[in-house]
This record gives structure tokens, C-alpha cells and sequence, in this order.
């Protein structure tokens, strides 16, 4: 198999391929990793790496130059799914892509420690809002029975949601989660830092190619171990991403994410007898109705309503660097014309 095919390349990658790179002497590539200004690119005759990431995430399918000249990269395909969250620390608000072209997110929640709810609904909706599909994989089912109720509280919380099983210690439930990744799938990993993401790689692959990081005594948690997003292939055409443990994970225009994961509460909002009410204090609120009568736990709604501001202010503040933006740019010549690295799949309207 060649190296290309190993890490995910399929008909559909083969059919974007030829419709936008069309250029004869250009092959297709994947960045397996794009850390400091470099990438890794899997070609159909190995790996190669360039300098300069030109806005590339791991993840993404590109042409790559082979007419016998220095190889570049000369175009990138249409993104199918973008996992992404806001930049960390950054007050310009901009989006972090953490990966592209994935198929499947796997949220994982380590079973060695008790539940992190808020983290869970935070983590799932980026991943129902990526345009994957998500999976929730409970790892170190070994350690469980310290807190044995985690894996019947992560199901009751997913709604729905797929969860898998799985312990990289006792080799449990490798078969089960390998089986869902399909031939030409990426499946990305998601978790806080020790959670066992590159263990299970390692337990994937059968081999220590990941670094894993020994848990600090006392607070269960891991030091930080993974430092880039790469791709690693499982054989047969599945692929997986590991990405470094994320302490935080801030939203970026996720609406679609909240609505996906928070259907039941947004369902509520239509039986308000105000149609524009605000679900605080307003009488007839359907939502407060539904906390008294334990129907909605308070906590529930309290995240999403966490979730909800945090991206109604991103969007005021994205406005507010637009507008800043065009009384700027009436001053000045208008710069190169060339799409932003995260506008590039969204339709025209959205950018
Ligand atoms: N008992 C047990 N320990 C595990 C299992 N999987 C991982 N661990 C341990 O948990 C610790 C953290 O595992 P990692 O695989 O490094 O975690 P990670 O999610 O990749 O962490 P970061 O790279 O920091 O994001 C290591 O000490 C592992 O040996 C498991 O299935 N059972
Ligand atoms: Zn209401």
C-alpha cells in the first residue's frame, strides 16, 4: 500500500483531487503535521517535509509540485470537517484549527478520575459542530472501579451520543473502537492532557510510537506530553490524530455544535409564554418551569447559558475587528486579496 493510501487517501480525497488540481505534475499530499512553520507531508512515495505552513492544518489534502523542480505545495483542497476552538489567550479572537478532514471525534474521558460534566458538553459540542461524527471512548476501564459511576453518568450525559469502552493497559476494547474506523477514515482524539490519548494510539498501532507521559501522583493528571497534532496511520487506510491534552476549550462559532447537543433545552424555548423571553425571571419560562419540575437539571442549563454568551460575545467582538477593519482598509490600498487560512470553506455569506 502506498504511503499516501496509508494515511487516508480514498476515491472521494481522489475525485476533490482532480477537480481542483487539475494542473498536470502536481500529486496529491497530506500534512500529517504542520508545527512551527513546517509541514510533514504524506506523498504516495513518502514523507517529505517544506518549510512555511501557508495557514495548513494536519488533516488537510494538498497538490503538491512534481514536475522534477523543488516540490511545493500549490493548492488545498475544500475541508470537509474543521475541528477548531477559539485561540487560547488571544483577545483578537481567532480561531485555532486543530484539524481537518476528520471523520470521526473522539472525545475521550478517562475513567480514572471522577467526571468533568462541563468539560464534556464543552468538548462534544465542538465535536458534533466539526462536521465529523462524534464518538465518546471512556479510556483506563482498568482503573474504574475508583469512580465506578463515571461510565454510567458519561452515557446518561451523551444522549445518545456513541460510547466506547476502552483500556490501552488491558487491551480492551481496541477491537471494537478499530472497527469503527473505516478504511480511509481519521479519527481524531480530544481530551484533557493524561486522559490516555497517546496510550491508545500506542495500544492501536502495537507500538511506542507515541510519548506518554506518567501521571503526577495525587491529582491524576498527566504533564503534558503530546506536543504536536499528528497523524499517525493504522494500516489499511485508517488514520488517527492525536492531539496535545487541551487544558482549555474555548468555543468558536459553534451554534450549530450547541443546538446539536443541546436540543432538549433549546426545544424548551417555544413553550415560553413570551416569545422573546430572556429565561431569567420572566413568568410563563418554560425553561424555569422545566428546573422546578426536574425535567432540566439546573447545571444543564447553566452550561449551555455559559456556552451561549461566550459565543454571542465572540460575534460581538468579531464584529467590532470588522468594523475596525473596513474603516481601516478605506484608508489604506487594499491588501492581497487572498482568503483568510479559516475562510476558506465557509460560503461566501458567512465569512
Ligand atoms: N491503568 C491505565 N493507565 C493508563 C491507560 N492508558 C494510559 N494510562 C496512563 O495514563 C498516563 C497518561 O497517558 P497518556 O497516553 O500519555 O495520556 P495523553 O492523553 O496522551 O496525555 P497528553 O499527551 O498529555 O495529552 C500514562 O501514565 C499512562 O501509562 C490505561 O488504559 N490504564
Ligand atoms: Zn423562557
Amino acid at each position: 500500500m502506498d504511503t499516501l493510501v496509508q494515511y487516508g487517501f480514498t476515491d472521494r480525497v481522489d475525485g476533490l483531487f482532480s477537480s481542483f488540481a487539475p494542473t498536470a505534475g502536481t500529486l496529491p499530499a497530506r500534512v500529517i503535521r504542520a508545527d512551527r512553520g513546517r509541514v510533514l507531508l504524506a506523498r504516495p512515495q513518502g514523507l517529505l517535509h517544506l518549510d512555511g505552513d501557508g495557514g495548513l492544518v494536519t488533516g488537510d489534502w494538498v497538490g503538491v509540485r512534481d514536475d522534477g523542480g523543488s516540490p511545493a505545495v500549490v493548492c488545498a483542497l475544500p475541508r470537509w470537517s474543521t475541528l477548531q476552538r477559539k485561540r487560547a489567550f488571544d483577545p483578537s479572537s481567532q480561531a485555532q484549527v486543530l484539524g481537518a478532514n476528520i471523520d470521526l471525534v473522539g472525545v475521550v474521558v478517562p475513567l480514572d478520575r471522577p467526571l468533568s460534566t462541563n468539560r464534556l458538553e464543552r468538548t462534544l459540542v465542538a465535536a458534533c459542530d466539526s462536521g465529523a461524527v462524534p464518538i465518546v471512548i471512556l479510556t483506563k476501564a482498568d482503573l474504574s472501579t475508583r469512580f465506578d459511576d463515571v461510565v454510567a453518568e458519561t452515557i446518561a450525559r451523551v444522549r445518545g451520543v456513541e460510547v466506547l469502552t476502552t483500556s490501552a493497559e488491558a487491551a480492551d476494547g481496541l477491537e471494537e473502537l478499530r472497527g469503527r474506523i473505516g478504511t480511509g477514515q481519521t479519527l481524531a482524539l480530544l481530551g484533557p492532557s493524561g486522559a490516555g490519548k497517546s496510550s491508545l494510539i500506542n495500544a492501536l498501532t502495537g507500538e511506542d510510537r507515541q510519548d506518554t507521559g506518567a501521571v503526577r501522583a495525587g491529582d491524576g493528571r498527566g504533564r503534558h506530553t503530546t506536543t504536536a497534532r499528528e497523524l499517525v496511520p493504522l494500516g489499511d487506510g485508517a488514520v488517527v490524530m492525536d492531539t496535545p491534552g487541551l487544558r482549555g476549550f474555548a468555543l468558536w462559532d459553534a451554534e450549530d455544535g450547541l443546538s446539536e447537543v443541546f436540543g432538549d433545552v433549546e426545544a424548551l424555548f417555544p413553550d415560553c409564554r413570551f416569545r422573546d423571553c430572556a429565561h431569567d425571571r420572566e413568568p410563563g419560562c418554560a425553561v424555569h418551569a422545566a428546573i422546578g419540575s426536574g425535567l432540566l437539571e439546573e447545571r444543564r442549563w447553566l452550561s449551555y447559558r455559559k456556552m451561549e454568551r461566550e459565543l454571542a460575545s465572540l460575534h460581538r467582538r468579531q464584529s467590532v475587528a470588522e468594523q475596525r477593519r473596513r474603516t481601516t482598509s478605506s484608508h489604506r490600498p487594499p491588501r492581497d486579496a487572498g482568503m483568510g487560512k479559516d475562510d476558506r470553506n465557509r460560503p461566501a455569506d458567512d465569512r
